[in-house]
């Protein structure tokens, strides 16, 4: 089931353009991500791997607004990133469920923070609560749940507020490999239930060309984009594509950019 979308709720054009940001120690300043270029299309999932320290979240935090560009630009709709605004949601590793509030009231907590509760939103959250197999937990607290329940509240949550851009910074790098491969596969059928323009931060290489239609592989600091690689295989991804002999050899490829080959 797909859920309509208002013109003002389409998936966002993402352009970062030689974008660097500067860090500013007491003694001295450093390039977190240097010249970093790359375009994401409406609709389309970015995945970004790149060794500890190379300015993936950096990059995350220009384009959610938190951290500012020191040269170049991010725009989104051809317009530079502002303050964060409801067009844009952020999941993170740690989940982020408010514990006081049962799993329909955390799906809920945007729009009615926002004053936006309407009949969409709820017709949205029943949507979400039913497509993550959360319907049986919705008036439970999140003390019942597991981590990966955890994190399908903090997805739902994301897509419930119907944002234009969804930013995930390294959402499954807690969890076990079988739960991982649930969400990861949930995240694919959402994005073609329901598209959003997703930047995918993950230290996995795996998870990086499951989730991505282009994978960017970032280089060791100074943070710069090394290539970004398109990903061929269909969405929802076809079953076993993991095995599959391209897939090992993207993956062998992106190790080897790791790497510094
Ligand atoms: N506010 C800040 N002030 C100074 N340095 C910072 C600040 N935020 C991040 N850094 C530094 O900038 C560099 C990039 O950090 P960032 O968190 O973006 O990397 P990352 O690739 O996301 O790392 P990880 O994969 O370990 O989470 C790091 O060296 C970090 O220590």
């Amino acid at each position: 089931m797909t859920i309509s979308q208002t013109t003002d709720t389409q998936p966002a054009r993402i352009v970062v353009d030689d974008l660097t940001v500067t860090m500013q120690l007491k003694d001295r300043s450093f390039d977190a991500v240097q010249n970093a270029s790359f375009t994401i299309e409406p609709g389309q999932t970015l995945a970004i791997v790149g060794p500890s320290g190379c300015g993936k979240t950096t990059l995350l935090n220009v384009l959610g607004g938190f951290t500012g560009a020191t040269t170049g630009e991010a725009l989104i709709d051809g317009a530079p990133v502002g303050a964060p605004d409801e067009h844009r949601a952020t999941v993170f590793q740690a989940d982020a469920v408010f514990p006081w509030l049962t799993v329909r009231g955390n799906l809920e907590y945007g729009p009615r923070i926002r004053h936006a509760q309407d009949a969409a939103s709820k017709a949205r959250t029943d949507h979400f609560l039913q497509v993550l197999g959360l319907e049986a937990f919705a008036d439970e607290f999140p003390k019942v749940l597991s981590g990966g329940m955890r994190k399908r509240v903090d997805i739902g949550r994301a897509y419930v507020n119907n944002p234009r851009t969804i930013l995930l910074d390294e959402p499954f790098g807690a969890l076990d490999e079988i739960t991982k491969e649930q969400l990861q596969d949930e995240l694919v059928n959402l994005s073609v239930s329901d598209p959003k323009t997703l930047v995918f931060i993950t230290h996995d290489i795996e998870e990086a060309i499951y989730v991505g239609d282009m994978v960017a592989v970032m280089t060791p600091r100074p943070g710069r984009i090394r290539k970004i690689i398109d990903v061929p295989f269909a969405r929802p991804r076809p079953e076993n594509v993991r095995m599959e002999p391209a897939f090992q050899e993207l993956r062998r490829e992106i190790q080897s950019l790791l790497r510094n080959d």
